[in-house]
């Protein structure tokens, strides 16, 4: 008899595989390497930024009080006693009706509180000596860029578990990070089964298939922000599939399998974590594609068996381990970033089981609309490319119109969410669907 098996529900399997969540250690990388790393702890101001009051202009420095009196019919004369360029400083003290010359970025001169602009005086040379007129009064503080404007000691700029992008090395940048602490990357292994699978150089053959999974997932790995080991593919003889998987379980942080553990004659995944001893935490999703996404654990060790079918393969990835990648990165927003978007064509195909529609999300007229792309079943692998979302319709309806407001998970988000915020907007939407009718 073939083994019937019971879905639970996508949070629940979430919920499943966090339980095993883990964080890494944490290393460090040179900032030049560190675009695409995540931080490994906070990163916290040590001084204020900018670090002293300067002038955001090319102009002159002086004192606002002295120029009260100043106007367009009766300018008043400042004597420009020096001159400075960014990252020069003025020695001295600016007095009574004097004023320095000053370009953008330079430190403002002790005595100055306010600058005016180049073009708005005028400058005069009368015997070796440099004056401006001024036609209007300034006020203290105007065109100061003042000491901790942009950030203040002791403010924490970006959390551990943070993405760095070019803006986070900037900050690192500015505060003397040569060393990036960063999060070490979960090395995972990859190894893909079935004796259908080509190698991608060899030419096809009857009934033959090129082995996609195994560089999707590859790819996919580097996106969430592991470090993929590809172990190869085999064919389905279940010794050397056990050797290979039992091989690599030792080798790596958490190990992804591609095909195999669905109730076929040659689907021996199930087979093998027993034989390893692995427990199984769930062996069916209730949704599409992916149902059959299995994961199971020895000694607190993951082992993702993603669907042989190259889309159910793609969501199971970016559903449960996606999660735990960035976990062991430190980042407390695991989870892909879900958001709210209106469907762009009908979706007339019933299901019982929530589905997770390859789709592209685009902007129409100010709104997010959500569009399924190419072919909306598992096997097919034409819908991946154009996919930016996962739109999430909930099953148990008889379909879904144009227009309908739908949850959609964003693919290439940086951000993330939390796994309760994930769990809870799930809720929020079915509440929305069910007043919607
Ligand atoms: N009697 C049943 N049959 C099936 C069930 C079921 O519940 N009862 N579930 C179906 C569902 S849903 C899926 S999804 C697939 C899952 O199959 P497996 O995970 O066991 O994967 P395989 O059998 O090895 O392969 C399925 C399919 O995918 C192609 N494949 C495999 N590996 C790759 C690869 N690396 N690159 C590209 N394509 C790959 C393979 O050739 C098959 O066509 O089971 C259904 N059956
Ligand atoms: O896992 Mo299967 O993808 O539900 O088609
Ligand atoms: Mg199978």
């Amino acid at each position: 008899m073939v083994e019937r098996r019971k879905p639970i529900k996508v949070n629940e399997a979430i919920e499943r595989v966090m339980n095993y969540k883990r964080g890494g250690s944490v290393r460090f990388v040179s900032i030049e390497e560190s675009y695409g790393h995540f931080l490994g702890e906070d990163l916290i101001a040590d001084h204020h930024v900018p670090p002293f009051d300067r002038s955001p202009y090319d102009g002159f420095a002086l004192r606002a009080k002295d120029t009260e009196e100043a106007s367009r019919n009766s300018p008043l004369q400042f004597e420009v006693v020096g001159e400075i360029g960014a990252g020069s400083v003025f020695d001295g003290e600016v007095r009574h009706m004097q004023a320095v010359r000053i370009m953008t970025g330079a430190q403002i001169p002790a005595g100055c509180d306010a600058v005016v602009m180049l073009e708005l005086v005028e400058e005069l040379n009368e015997d070796g000596k440099s004056s401006i007129l001024l036609k209007r009064s300034l006020t203290a503080g105007e065109n100061i860029s003042v000491a901790g404007e942009d950030t203040k000691k002791g403010d924490v700029l970006a959390q551990k578990g943070t993405y760095v992008n070019p803006g986070i090395v900037a900050l690192l940048a500015t505060f003397g990070y040569k060393q990036v602490p960063v999060s070490a990357k979960p090395k995972i292994g990859i190894i893909a089964t079935g004796s259908e699978l080509l190698d991608i150089d060899e030419p096809l053959k009857p009934g033959k298939i090129r082995n996609s999974n195994a560089f999707m997932v590859y790819s996919q790995i580097i996106r969430a922000g592991g470090e993929p080991i590809y172990f190869g593919q085999f064919s389905d003889d279940f010794d050397t599939c056990y050797e290979q998987v039992n091989d690599a379980f030792h080798q790596v942080d958490f190990l992804i399998t591609t095909g195999g553990v669905s109730v076929g004659d040659f689907d021996y995944l199930p087979a093998i974590y027993e034989k390893i001893g692995a427990t199984v935490l769930f062996n069916k999703v209730g949704m599409r594609p992916g149902s059959v996404t299995t994961v199971a654990e020895k000694n607190g060790k993951l082992l993702f068996g993603l669907s042989g079918n190259p889309s159910a393969c793609y969501v199971g990835f970016e559903l449960f381990t996606r999660p735990i990648i960035r976990n062991f990165l430190h980042s407390d927003h695991p989870v892909l970033k879900k958001e709210v978007a209106f469907l762009g064509t009908d979706f007339p195909k019933p299901n019982p089981f929530d589905r997770f529609v390859r789709g592209h999300l685009s902007y129409e007229n100010g709104r997010l609309m959500a569009t399924p792309v190419g072919l909306d079943k598992s096997n097919v692998v034409s819908s991946l490319g154009a996919a930016n979302i996962l739109i999430l319709l909930p099953g148990g309806t008889r379909g879904y119109e144009r227009g309908m407001e739908v949850s959609v998970i964003l693919l290439e988000d940086q951000e993330g969410m939390k796994v309760q915020e994930f769990i809870q907007s799930d809720r929020n939407a079915r509440r929305r669907q069910r007043h919607d009718g």
